[in-house]
């Protein structure tokens, strides 16, 4: 099967750079992503390429070249799912905020939605690719929905997990160590579904790397695998409070560790906790299916690195409570970084979020600097945890174009963000301007300690 036509539904993170990924290896097909984010199709479509919504080091080359010639964002979903032989749905799976599961589970209503349209308006077969990360067995229920409301046209369900993670999405895109596909493989049809997905990757994908497997195997390995990835931060972030106590020295052991084949020198780095959309969602949601099967211990198991995560955060923000000689109340803090990791301007779950409502319960002034986030950002964060009123979190915590804004007659700097800017700052400069004693908090190992302590600064830093 020659497929020349695709739709994907959603146009976030993981299916704007994705399928700019694919139209620009595969310009003969003609890839359409759709969403009804009004506002963030636009973006999408901005003549100045510069203003995408999503900033990923690289992809605003590739949507120059692709965008008009075969790849289209629009807002149009019926037309785009009608006419497309294959169907990524990339909309967003939270954690549900409500009713059963709340907290927990992953929110699979936009995915409902999605297969309810797609069975509305579809009138010729479709491939449906589940490209959102979801719970184990989803597909069975997409395909009953699909089946038994549709227009008696034939789906093939197929997932697809992808595993870009920000801030290198186009690297991992291109060169991506493995492309997981599971679908029907005991049918003709599956088979040929899954080939003519197979094919699409192989246009730029080694064939070895390409993975076939059952959907129940692949939806399953998305969840795997992330929390094999977050259990590792959290193990080496356990280890930097140990490190603390003892006098080793947490970059040391990782390192150490790490040059042991087996383990692996990758995802040790010690931090303020880890963020983003994704990790501590999708291990809530593996947690709920292991209780929803009875399965208390492995629930236990996985819960824990969410309950060290959380630990690390607020331990870090403590931290900073403590060494400023007990109280932050009416004290100017800087926040460096506001990302929940370098190179993207997502912010979702990030430590900083975390970080700075403690501090501001603790009465804190917060000056935030963050190279690619913008004020209205930092303020929903904030605002989306619901601790204070809107216009106080206005009031306490200022969002300033500069580092040096950020530090300027501040008691404290706190680095939360890994960008490599943040190295090569004026230090002296920055040391110059704060109170003293100067205090230096680094939450991800960035900077050298034997400098920072030369130039004065009082100098703390994660895992030593
Ligand atoms: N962000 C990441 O790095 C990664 C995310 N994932 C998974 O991919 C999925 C998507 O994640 P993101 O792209 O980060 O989410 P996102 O929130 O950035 O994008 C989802 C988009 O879907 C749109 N949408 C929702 N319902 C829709 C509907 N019925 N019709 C049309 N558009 C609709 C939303 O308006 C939004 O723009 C999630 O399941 C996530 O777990 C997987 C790998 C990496
Ligand atoms: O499903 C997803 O959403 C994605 O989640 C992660 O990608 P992402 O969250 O974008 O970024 P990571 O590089 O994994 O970083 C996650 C968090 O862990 C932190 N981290 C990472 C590595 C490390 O050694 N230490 C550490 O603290 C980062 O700073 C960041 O806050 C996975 O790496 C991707 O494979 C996956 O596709």
């Amino acid at each position: 099967m020659k497929i020349k036509n695709i739709c994907c539904i959603g146009a976030g993170y993981v299916g704007g750079p994705t399928m700019a990924v694919i139209a620009q290896k595969c310009p003969e097909i003609k890839v359409t992503v759709v969403d009804i984010n009004e506002s963030r199709i636009a973006a999408w479509n901005d003549e100045d390429v510069d203003n995408i919504p999503i900033y990923e080091p690289g992809l605003s080359n590739i949507v120059k070249e692709a965008r008009g010639r075969n790849l289209f964002f629009s807002t149009e979903v019926d037309s785009a799912i009608d006419k497309a032989d294959m169907i990524f749905i990339s909309v967003n799976t939270p954690t549900k905020t409500y009713g059963m599961g709340k907290g927990m589970a992953a929110d699979l209503k936009f995915i409902e939605l999605c297969a309810r349209q797609i069975a509305r308006v579809s009138t010729s077969d479709k491939i449906v690719i589940e490209k959102s990360t979801l719970p184990v067995r989803t597909a069975e229920a997409l395909k009953n929905i699909l089946d038994n409301t549709g227009n008696g046209v034939n789906y093939q369900i197929l997932s697809n997990p992808e595993f870009l993670a920000e801030g290198t999405a186009v690297d991992d895109l291109m060169n991506p160590d493995r492309v997981l596909i599971g679908g029907d493989i005991d049918s003709d049809k599956g088979k040929e579904a899954v080939k003519a997905l197979v094919d699409i990757y192989a246009h730029w994908v080694p064939r070895e790397q390409i993975l076939t497997t059952n959907v129940w195997s692949s939806e399953l390995s998305k969840l795997t695998a992330n929390a094999f990835l977050a259990q590792r931060v959290s193990s080496i972030n356990a280890m930097s409070e140990l490190c603390e106590k003892t006098g080793a020295d947490v970059n040391e052991v990782a390192k150490a560790v790490g040059m042991d084949s087996r383990i692996g020198p990758k995802f040790l780095k010690a931090s303020v906790g880890f963020g983003g959309s994704c990790f501590q969602k999708d291990i809530l949601n593996l947690v709920y299916i292991a209780k929803s099967f009875g399965l208390e211990e492995v629930a236990n198991y996985w819960e824990q690195v969410i309950i060290m995560n959380d630990h690390q955060k607020k331990r870090f923000a403590t931290k900073i409570v403590k060494t400023l000689f007990n109280t932050v109340s009416g004290k100017k803090i800087g926040i460096l970084g506001w990302a929940f990791k370098k190179d993207t301007n997502d912010t979702r779950e990030s430590a900083a979020i975390y970080v700075t409502d403690y501090l501001l319960n603790e009465q804190a002034e917060i000056v935030v600097y963050d190279p690619k986030v913008k004020a209205e950002q930092v303020y929903a964060d904030l605002d989306y945890l619901n601790t204070r009123t809107e216009a106080e979190n206005r009031a306490r915590v200022k969002v300033v174009n500069t580092p040096y804004e950020a530090a300027y007659q501040t008691h404290a700097v706190a680095i939360m963000t890994e960008w490599d800017e943040f190295k090569e700052l004026d230090w002296p400069q920055i040391y110059e301007d704060m109170l003293k004693p100067a205090f230096l908090f680094d939450g991800r190992r960035l900077l050298e300690r034997k400098t920072k302590e030369k130039i004065g600064f009082e100098f703390y830093a994660i895992g030593s």
